[in-house]
């Protein structure tokens, strides 16, 4: 069925709109170094003085590459830089084949949905769609660039909520003007002020939830051609999940195509008109949210 699914609900949407996102046969490995791969050392955790000490090392000999020239240092440099090591493969260093060979065109105002048990691939694909891992084989082709959100997106904790709001808005290429006109709307949106003036103190008063509201918020203030999103949902409460799929949907008609990784089955389903489901960095059905859900669940029970 997988086949026809994918099949009939790719045609669909390819009818009338662009791609906004291809992947092509795609390979992501992670490579683990030092005693994080050999499961050396005491619990494999390295002390306070041992890290500050490895990070000077590591400082100066970026510093004294900088200062060298040629295509064996470069190429070097750019292996580090990828975790692609010559000394970490030779010391055995050990890898994660996390994502093995996905393929699948993605069109505007497409929601999608990714499923999968933990551990399958679902975060470290948006992280390659959003450019942040080099793939291993295989291409990612994208229309603008993709925001990644997440609920570990850096906000400063130090700084007040509506601070960051401003800030973030800026991030996201408003100008002054305009990160001013939308920061009420996002306050209010996220629903932090619910329960008093929190968007005055420092986000590190907030819980895990609120601040998740609010990054939400906040990324969601402006359309992006590809929105990811990875769990945002899961952290708020009922009311403010509501929400936010409804704000989904709004971004889905204002021309975008919308990424959202989740373990809740339900958020998917009133969000999302297509499924991907991974397992093992593997994609094993992408189709319509019914089909693909209904042999995850059979999948999940059995
Ligand atoms: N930084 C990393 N270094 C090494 N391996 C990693 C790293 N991050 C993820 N992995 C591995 O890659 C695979 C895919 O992980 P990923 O986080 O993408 O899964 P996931 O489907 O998002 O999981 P979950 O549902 O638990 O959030 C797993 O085997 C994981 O152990």
């Amino acid at each position: 069925m997988s086949e026809q699914a994918q099949q009939s609900g790719q045609a669909e949407a390819e009818q009338n709109r662009p791609p906004t996102v291809i992947v092509d046969n795609l390979h992501i490995v992670y490579r683990l170094r030092g005693s994080a791969a050999g499961g050396k050392g005491k619990g494999g955790g390295k002390g306070k003085a041992e890290l500050r000490a490895q990070a000077a090392a590591a400082r100066q000999e970026q510093q004294q590459e900088r200062r060298r020239s040629g295509r064996g240092r470069a190429s070097r440099a750019l292996r580090r830089l990828t975790g692609r090591t010559d000394a970490s493969e030779k010391k055995g260093g050990r890898t994660v084949h996390a994502i093995k060979g996905v393929s699948f065109t993605a069109y505007r105002g497409e929601a999608i949905g990714v499923i999968g048990s933990n551990g399958s691939g679902k975060s470290t694909i948006l992280r390659a769609i959003a450019g942040l891992m080099p793939a291993e084989a295989g291409r990612v082709y994208t229309e603008g660039q993709p925001s990644l959100l997440g609920v570990n997106a850096a906000l400063m904790n130090d700084l007040s909520g509506e601070r960051n709001v401003i800030l973030g808005c800026l991030a996201m290429g408003m100008t002054p003007q305009e990160a001013y006109e939308k920061r009420e709307d996002i306050i209010k949106f996220s629903g932090i002020n619910e329960k008093g003036d929190f968007s005055s103190l420092p986000m590190r008063a907030y819980s895990s939830g609120m601040a998740a509201r609010l990054r939400f918020a906040i990324a969601s203030a402006k359309n992006h051609d590809v929105l990811m999103i990875d769990e945002a949902l899961a952290t708020g409460d009922r009311k403010f999940r509501r929400r936010s799929e409804a704000r989904i949907r709004e971004l889905r008609g204002e021309a975008g195509t919308v990424f959202l990784v989740s373990h809740s089955n339900k958020s998917i389903r009133d969000t999302c008109d297509r499924v991907l489901w991974l397992e093992s960095g593997s994609l094993v059905m992408d189709g319509p949210t019914d089909e693909v859900l209904e042999a995850y669940e059979e999948f999940m029970n059995g």
